[in-house]
């Protein structure tokens, strides 16, 4: 019987989410399922291309002309299982993305396939030919120069050549030799007799065998040349004459191998409002049930353990649990707290690795060696079954979306896959994001609140420091007098302290250093971002547009000009101010190199340094006992940014890097510097008042019409040439106009806060909606019309963390 595939194919020019039709060989008939990849002939020139296997049929398609063969199978088993395929599916649905990149998504990159371009000589050669291939068959296409391809093209005409597509796949396992004794004992000694005496080295070697006959597992190599006199020459010799086979075991590369022998911990003894948590969470796991839980706890109230202890549930009653955490989170602190509680159950994925080792942590999951998974984003599609318990960590962090295609929050994908397994999600925060808080006020999810430190500390005292005032006192930019009097107290008393330097919104808008004020859009209550390349204030809602101010146009002050400094300028103006300190920065210059990050925190660890300055990513997630003092040199850089997520972001930042004090003993200060001290977001975090930031801030964006209160799309076009770019996006939204209710908004055309990137014209439109049924198919189809045609890119953004 005639078998037929649907593949999903892998052409970048091309991109569809409707799956092709393949006979598939006889051969393959009884293997080929659905998930597994494939190689097959695709468009004219019938290249060599990778494919998923989406669907298995006997019917005959319903196609008139003939139907290729599959070419080749890629793999023995599936790689995405049809939970795997399903979320495919649904994803690139809601993300407005295709099949193929969500499926990549799901899996390792080595397992993407790379194609390599050939040239092949066709029959006997001819002297056109040789002087091109001399003695060879194939050329590789990539070494040939220009004016070879021109003589190859003519040779192809005239049937002599023929270009070929290879596809590689580039999943390598990793394997280590060992060997196996084939023989009994006596027959070693026998053929021990009859070795030439001097032959010292076979006799050793038969000795080692007659010695292993009755263990059962494979002698890894290394134990035989640690053991004996041996190497691997000498074990290949006696493969050859038959007294041992020569195997290549499979093996892992292991990223934490040095975590592997850390203490094992056990569980602590729970909190009051800890155990309450963990029972909710734990009971609906039980239960089966897909509720949703957020876990809205101080700093330092002891959420890991939340975490660790309903895990163990989980891995108790058989299924397995999958832990987010966001990348800057996923320090070796983090992993270290849970491969201490789990040990070799643990898998972690994340981008600092290697490919290859990305690739082994894959497939120990894949195959069920590991029950509990760490990672950032991607992880949300380990390929784990029977999941019991989804943990995100930090469920605000703006690193949970992927800003490229597919555009996905990790959140949502965790909802569909806590449906499709019949486990909770919990969701875990000290500064949910406004969304989840919202649908915790609805009902939609289960608020579970924290409000006390697991140690029973109070929240460390927060301190603003208004920097108008100072800067009238002294010349310094970045170091008040109380923070400077509160750091040379710390080195003093060899106390640590955290300071941070916010670089978001750096030097891209324009505020006056006399009076705080930062230029705002006369239309839409946002402020201005600055465009070095037109030399002008923009707005990027309505496209209002003004000269860059010389003046303040609030007290006449000269002193406006835009915001910024690097942390490296800081670190040495500190130095200056402070020489006795011993100073160790964390930035994206510190950190490039792979492991540096977990180096940097090491080092604190042990006191090699009295004062951590870094950028935001020294915010999260780290427990240093000895910290007693945290600075924060700029509050109010990102509030100017034209963003209405501006105060949540801010507000967030300094919560989350205020808790970083006082998580021990010893009682935390912290000290906030800013040009702001009146504004809302800096008022509340100063008071660890989540709760009234919230209610504050649901007002504001009401009346201004955002998120949560509106669902938002984010529709960019862009093109070589501007004014194709601006074209097309007035077009789409004359395409948009007529669907839409009047409920719904739609904000621009305008170009985008950096209009040029990579030289090409970027041009943009949202829209705010909050029921609209034509939408979802009206953009679907959009998004399949406009693929690279004419060098257009379109992209559509669901719920954009940002509009610029
Ligand atoms: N039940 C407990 N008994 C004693 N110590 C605890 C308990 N629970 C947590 N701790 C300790 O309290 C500290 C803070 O816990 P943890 O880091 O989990 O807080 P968190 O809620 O994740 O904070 P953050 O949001 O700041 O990351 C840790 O050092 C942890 O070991
Ligand atoms: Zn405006
Ligand atoms: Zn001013």
């Amino acid at each position: 019987m005639v078998q037929f595939a649907q593949v999903i194919v892998d052409v970048p020019t091309l991109q569809t989410n409707r799956p092709y039709d393949y006979v598939i060989p006889a051969i393959w008939q009884a293997q080929l399922r659905a998930g597994m990849r494939v190689v097959v002939p695709f468009g004219k020139g019938q290249r060599q291309i990778q494919g998923f296997v989406v669907g298995i049929t006997d019917t005959a398609p319903d196609y008139t002309g003939e139907l290729k063969a599959i070419t080749q199978v890629l793999d023995l088993q599936p790689v995405l299982n049809p939970e795997l395929l399903a979320l495919a599916k649904w994803l690139a649905q809601w993300t407005f993305a295709f099949q193929i990149s969500c499926m990549q998504t799901m899996l390792p990159s080595v397992m993407k396939a790379s194609y390599s371009k050939k040239v092949r000589l066709l029959g006997a050669p001819t002297p056109a030919t040789t002087t091109i291939f001399h003695d060879q068959t194939e050329l590789d296409f990539a070494d040939l120069a220009p004016e070879t391809i021109k003589q190859l093209l003519k040779l192809q005409q005239e049937q002599l050549v023929e270009v070929v597509y290879q596809v590689h796949d580039r999943a390598k396992v990793k394997t280590i030799k060992a060997i196996k004794p084939l023989l009994a004992a006596a027959d070693y000694t026998a053929i021990a007799g009859q070795v030439p005496a001097n032959a010292k080295r076979q006799h050793e070697l038969l000795t080692y065998l007659a010695a292993h006959t009755t263990v059962q597992e494979p002698i890894t190599l290394q134990q035989v040349t640690t053991e004996t006199q041996l190497t691997l020459t000498h074990v290949q010799t006696g493969a050859a004459k038959g007294w041992l086979r020569l195997i290549e075991l499979e093996t892992y590369r292991d990223p934490y191998a040095e975590l592997a022998s850390a203490p094992r911990t056990q569980p602590l003894t729970l909190t009051k409002e800890q155990a309450n948590a963990v029972h909710q969470i734990t009971t609906a796991g039980q239960q089966q049930h897909d509720q949703v839980f957020l876990v809205e706890g101080v700093t330092g109230s002891g959420k890991t353990e939340i975490y660790l202890q309903s895990i163990q549930a989980a891995l108790n009653s058989g299924r397995t649990a999958l832990m987010l955490v966001p990348e800057i989170g996923l320090t070796p602190q983090m992993v270290a707290r849970v491969r201490g509680r789990f040990g070799a159950h643990v898998a972690v994925l994340h981008s600092g690795l290697s490919n290859g080792e990305r690739y082994d942590e894959w497939r120990r999951i894949e195959r069920g060696e590991a029950q509990v998974v760490v990672g950032a984003r991607s992880a949300i599609f380990a390929p784990l079954t029977n999941i019991g318990l989804i943990i995100m960590d930090e469920e605000h962090e703006g690193s949970y979306k992927q800003d490229e295609m597919p555009r996905y929050h990790a959140r949502d994908v965790a909802l569909w896959r806590a449906k499709y397994h019949h486990c909770p999600v919990v969701l875990g925060s000290a500064t949910p994001s406004l969304e989840s808080r919202a649908r915790a006020q609805k009902g939609v999810y289960q608020l579970i609140r924290l409000k006390e430190r697991a140690n029973h500390q109070p929240l460390p005292e927060v301190t603003v420091v208004d920097m108008k005032n100072e800067l009238k006192k002294t010349k310094e930019d970045n170091f008040s007098g109380l923070l400077m009097q509160e750091l040379r107290k710390r080195v003093l008393h060899k106390e640590q302290s955290v300071l941070m330097l916010n670089r978001r919104g750096f030097s891209s808008f324009v505020m006056c250093r006399d009076c705080g004020f930062v230029l705002k859009c006369p239309n839409c209550d946002i402020s201005l971002t600055l465009h070095m390349d037109t030399h002008s204030m923009k707005c990027h809602y309505c496209g209002h547009e003004e000269a860059i101010p010389q003046v303040c146009p609030n007290c006449q002050s000269r002193k406006i000009r835009y915001y910024g400094t690097g942390t490296q300028k800081v670190e040495s103006e500190l130095q200056g101010l402070l020489p006795e300190a011993r100073i160790l920065r964390m930035d994206v210059d510190t950190t490039r190199r792979k492991g540096a990050h977990a180096k940097i925190l090491r080092q604190f660890g042990r006191h090699e340094a009295d004062i951590l300055l870094g950028t935001q990513m020294i915010a999260k997630g780290l427990d240093f006992p000895d910290v007693t003092l945290v600075g924060v040199l700029n509050a109010d850089t990102a509030l100017g940014l034209p963003d209405f997520r501006a105060s949540e972001r801010t507000f967030q930042l300094l919560t989350q890097v205020s808790g970083r004090a006082g998580r021990a003993e010893k009682k935390g200060e912290v000290i906030v510097q800013t040009y702001n001290p009146e504004h809302y977001a800096i008022r509340l975090a100063r008071h660890h008042d989540y709760e009234g930031f919230y209610q504050r801030e649901m007002t504001l964006r009401h009346q201004g019409g955002y998120p949560p209160y509106y669902y938002t799309i984010l529709v960019t076009a862009s093109h070589e040439e501007e004014n194709e770019a601006a074209k097309k996006i007035f077009q789409l939204m004359n395409q948009v106009k007529p669907v839409l209710s009047p409920q719904a908004v739609l904000l621009g055309p305008t170009p985008r806060a950096i209009a040029r990137v990579n030289k090409r014209y970027y041009y943009q439109m949202v829209i705010k909606y909050k029921h609209e049924p034509q939408l979802q198919k009206l953009l679907t189809q959009i998004m399949q019309e406009n693929q690279a045609r004419n060098g257009i890119q379109i992209s559509i953004d669901r719920e954009p963390l940002s509009f610029i």
